[in-house]
């Protein structure tokens, strides 16, 4: 089971790495290997020189010690002092080594944590919009942030696992040479206890991790849906019961970051207590058996230092192993998020001279309900078309087909004689203007909502604003720098409107599309405004969608939906 997860784990590490990414993992393998060796040489050598210190007569009985003597022709002291100060150098050397390898590791972990966050945030953008409108914003968002976080997290654990437990492999093979007896006597008191912690800890650190990943749903949730109905919450005075529901997720969240964090601690406090109680058991049966411990007091140096190293080390494998039980629902969930293949779409270009034609195109949400059923007309270039029809009929859904946001689930979209395939969907968006109905404006300027760029051509601008009713306005604020604030609040719902239908302008597409558009215009302003985009879209083609039948009186071909089909409509004459 254990083995289980850590080959699933790193089958999702590798789903969400690069090829590159598992080399310099396997790199830092390497180098971990590199500090277990370090580690065991600097404990095996501090043991004989403390033997030397000791009793210094052993130079002459030690055939490695009387050999450095001989050559280097030193005495006793001299052969201490330099011994000495390899040893020093050597334990600086160490230290550099282990400092340089754990940057490493955290530079690398750092860098995933960046790439995850990019990766996933421009995965989601190549999302198809038909996907998009099934998930939840806030969902992606937390994904992007809070998982990508912790299934970097994991990454780094990994490393810290394999890398101790190749410390404690080397560190053992010392003691098992040193001896077997004690070490197996040891191994019997730390496994046992090892079990029992496992037993009651994973289970914990498990549940934790799940517990984290669900209520960290519900608290983005809430959280994104509070801001976006801020005033609706003011008016029916809920902020109350918002709080209430914050506060339960956010201390369930704490509570389980609490145990899921401080877990680690624990297996650390049982060992060590594990190990004394080990090494002064022996002392104690030594005395207790041959007078005193001066026959094995050598070995027991050894084992105290070991177990100086192997202790924490251990105590990291199993924090590092319950990191990985509390961190991988993350680390599934952004395996399961890259898993989703979404193409990255070809801008071959597709030519609009003369007609753009519908031929039995059906479309459903869900399979068995149906939204438009074999839908066929053709609309000239530069032509006015409107769509009418009552609220859910398909309108919209309609549009969105025409614009390429959706693909037919039957029928074919021509364009001239081209049948408009995901080959052409992006150059064919690039002659598109939209204006919908819901218009967001984020938290610039006025130039840079129309744009949608930081540098904007500042006379194109002017002139969409005098098209739209809005330089007048504009130009007793601060002009283009002008501050519409966060979803647009600083604005009216009509200018809010007239920036959309001027950012839509803009870049002077073939197409403009204006999904109820106006509707939060008055009347005349609605007149004003769409007199105007008749006016400038002599050469351009116009979808009108609305339920106002007084904007689309200049339209040359007007279609009512009804019935999951289109059918010519006839404006009556009052
Ligand atoms: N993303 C979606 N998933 C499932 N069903 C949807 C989705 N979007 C729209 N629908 C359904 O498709 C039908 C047509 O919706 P559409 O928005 O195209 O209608 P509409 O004519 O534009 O309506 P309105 O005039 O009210 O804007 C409706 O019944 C709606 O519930």
């Amino acid at each position: 089971m254990r083995e289980n997860k850590m080959i699933s784990t790193w089958r999702s590490i590798k789903a969400i790495t690069t090829y590159q990414d598992r080399k310099y993992i396997y790199f830092l393998g390497g180098l971990s290997f590199l500090v277990s060796i370090i580690e065991s040489i600097g404990i095996s050598l501090v043991v004989p020189f403390i033997a030397l210190v000791q009793r210094p007569d052993v130079i002459f009985t030690n055939r490695y010690f009387s050999k450095f003597a001989t050559t280097f022709s030193l005495d006793t002291k001299q052969v201490i002092v330099y011994l000495g100060i390899i040893l020093i150098a050597f334990y600086i050397g160490r230290a550099l080594f282990n400092t340089t390898y754990y940057f490493l590791l955290h530079k690398f972990s750092s860098e995933q944590k960046h790439k995850i966050t990019v990766g996933l945030f421009c995965h989601y953008l190549r999302m198809p919009y038909k996907d998009f409108l099934e998930r939840n914003s806030s969902v992606l968002m937390k994904n992007i942030d809070i998982e990508a976080a912790y299934a970097t997290q994991l990454i780094l654990h990994f490393l810290y696992l394999f890398s101790e437990f190749l410390t404690i492999l080397l560190l053992y093979s010392i003691l098992i040479y040193v001896n077997w007896q004690i070490t197996v006597f040891l191994t019997i008191a730390l496994v046992v206890q090892i079990f029992f912690l496992e037993k009651c800890i994973s289970p914990l650190a498990k549940s934790m991790g799940e517990q984290r990943t669900r209520n960290n749903k519900v608290f983005w949730r809430v959280m994104k849906d509070s801001f976006a109905n801020f005033k609706m919450l003011k008016i029916l005075s809920r902020q109350e019961k918002t709080i209430q529901q914050i506060e339960n997720v956010s201390k369930s969240l704490s509570r389980s970051n609490a145990v899921g964090n401080s877990i680690g601690i624990i297996p650390r406090n049982f060992l060590e207590t594990t190990g004394i109680v080990v090494v002064i058991t022996i002392m104690i049966c030594s005395v207790y058996f041959y007078g005193n411990a001066t026959s094995i007091i050598t070995t027991i140096s050894i084992f105290f230092l070991a177990l100086y190293r192997i202790l924490p080390a251990l105590n990291r494998i199993l924090t590092s192993y319950n990191q990985i039980l509390f961190t991988y629902p993350s680390l599934e969930i952004i395996a399961d998020e890259f898993a989703k293949k979404y193409d990255d779409l070809p801008d071959n270009s597709i030519e609009f001279t003369s007609q753009i034609e519908l031929r039995n195109v059906c479309f459903h949400y869900a399979s068995d309900k149906p939204i438009l059923q074999d839908v066929s007309f053709c609309i000239p270039k530069n032509s006015k078309v409107a769509f009418v029809g009552e609220s859910g009929s398909g309108k919209t859904t309609l549009i969105d087909l025409i614009i390429a946001l959706y693909t037919p689930n039957g029928g074919q979209i021509y364009i001239d004689n081209e049948e408009l395939t995901p080959d052409f969907y992006l150059n064919w968006r690039k002659k598109i203007g939209y204006i919908p109905q819901d218009i967001y404006l984020f938290d610039g300027t006025l130039a840079q909502n129309i744009s949608l760029c930081l540098h904007s051509d500042e006379a194109r601008i002017i002139q969409v604003l005098h098209q739209t009713n809005l330089f007048e306005f504009f130009a007793s604020r601060e002009g283009l720098e002008t501050k519409v604030g966060d979803g647009g609040v600083k604005l009216s719902g009509g200018q809010k409107q007239r920036v959309g239908i001027a950012r839509a302008l803009y870049n002077d597409p073939e197409i403009l599309v204006l999904d109820e558009a106006t509707s939060a215009l008055d009347e005349a302003t609605e007149k004003k405004i769409i007199d105007e985009i008749y006016n400038i879209s002599k050469n351009k083609t116009i979808f009108i969608v609305t339920h106002r039948l007084s904007t689309i009186q200049n339209c040359e071909f007007i279609y009512e939906i009804k019935n999951r089909n289109v059918r010519k409509f006839v404006l009556s004459s009052d």
